[in-house]
């Protein structure tokens, strides 16, 4: 039985309803995500755990628009996105949600500021000068803004990617593992402005994660398990969360009426 999360739909930045992915079909098909019913509130950080292979990269693309859904809908405010051609789903990803990868992600010929600046630069929009100025404090970067990628140490790269993330305002971040190639103190810099944005600017930010230390700085930890969400977790810490995801193997299952 999974659980439910947080479905209250006028505070939710995204929300998946019964959502529903198969890879394959017939006897090899893995169905990576189950009936997955879930709410990301506004201006709050959302960490999703689980076991490898439990969905959470799944999930995480499904929400952002990066893959279809086989079944169930998801939604980015009041947007349903199965509707949606590809350009419209293009724009829509562009337009209302920031993104974060493990591997960065930028362009080596652009500078910091440019790769910052280039997700307006494309759809034309004009930046917020004041607000990408903001950003760039915010983030640390304001001395290595004319330096290229491979100028940059990871850390300092991932938080270039975080302020590019953060430029146009979107409504919602996803963040696919941001910490997975940093070291502690770089990973510590980068979850520290992720959640700087939720406090200061209301950002809202979604963030799949292996480690329990990072899901520690978001104000909710969903866990999935079997393409299920089967648990959450209020004000997590660290150890909290390792407790948690050690139980994982051995859990028993929840029954109707035990949702936290
Ligand atoms: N493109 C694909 N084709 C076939 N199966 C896939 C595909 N993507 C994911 N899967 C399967 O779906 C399930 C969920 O995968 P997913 O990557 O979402 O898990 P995860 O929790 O993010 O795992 P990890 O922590 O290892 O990254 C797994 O069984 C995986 O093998």
């Amino acid at each position: 039985m999974s659980i439910t999360a947080d479905v209250t739909t006028g505070t939710a930045a995204a929300r998946a309803e019964r959502v529903t992915r198969v890879y394959g079909t017939g006897a090899t098909g893995v169905t990576a995500l189950d009936e997955v019913t879930i709410a990301m509130p506004r201006g709050r950080f959302t960490a999703v755990m689980g076991p490898s292979g439990s969905g959470k990269s799944t999930l995480m693309h499904c929400m952002a628009g990066l893959d279809r859904v086989d079944g169930g809908e998801v939604y980015i405010g009041d947007t349903a996105l199965s509707p949606l051609g590809d350009r419209r789903l293009t724009a829509l990803r562009r337009d209302r949600i920031g993104f974060v990868f493990q591997a960065f992600n930028l362009v080596p010929t652009l500078s910091a500021l440019e790769n910052i600046t280039l997700p307006m630069d494309v759809a034309g929009r004009r930046p917020d000068a004041a607000w990408v100025d903001r950003i760039i404090d915010t983030v640390g970067l304001r001395r290595r803004l004319s330096h290229r990628p491979s100028e940059l140490s990871g850390g300092q790269q991932q938080r270039v990617a975080c302020a590019r993330a953060l430029a146009s305002r979107p409504e919602i971040v996803f963040a696919d593992e941001p910490t997975g190639n940093l070291d502690s103190r770089s990973s510590g810099e980068v979850l520290a402005f992720l959640r700087g944005s939720v406090r200061e600017f209301g950002q809202t930010v979604v963030m799949v994660t292996h480690d329990p230390a990072a899901a520690g700085y978001a104000d909710q930890v969903v866990f999935l398990s079997d393409g299920r969400i089967v648990d959450r977790m209020e004000a997590p810490t660290a150890d909290r969360v390792l407790e948690r995801m050690k139980g994982f193997d051995t859990a028993p299952e929840r029954g109707p009426g035990e949702n936290s």
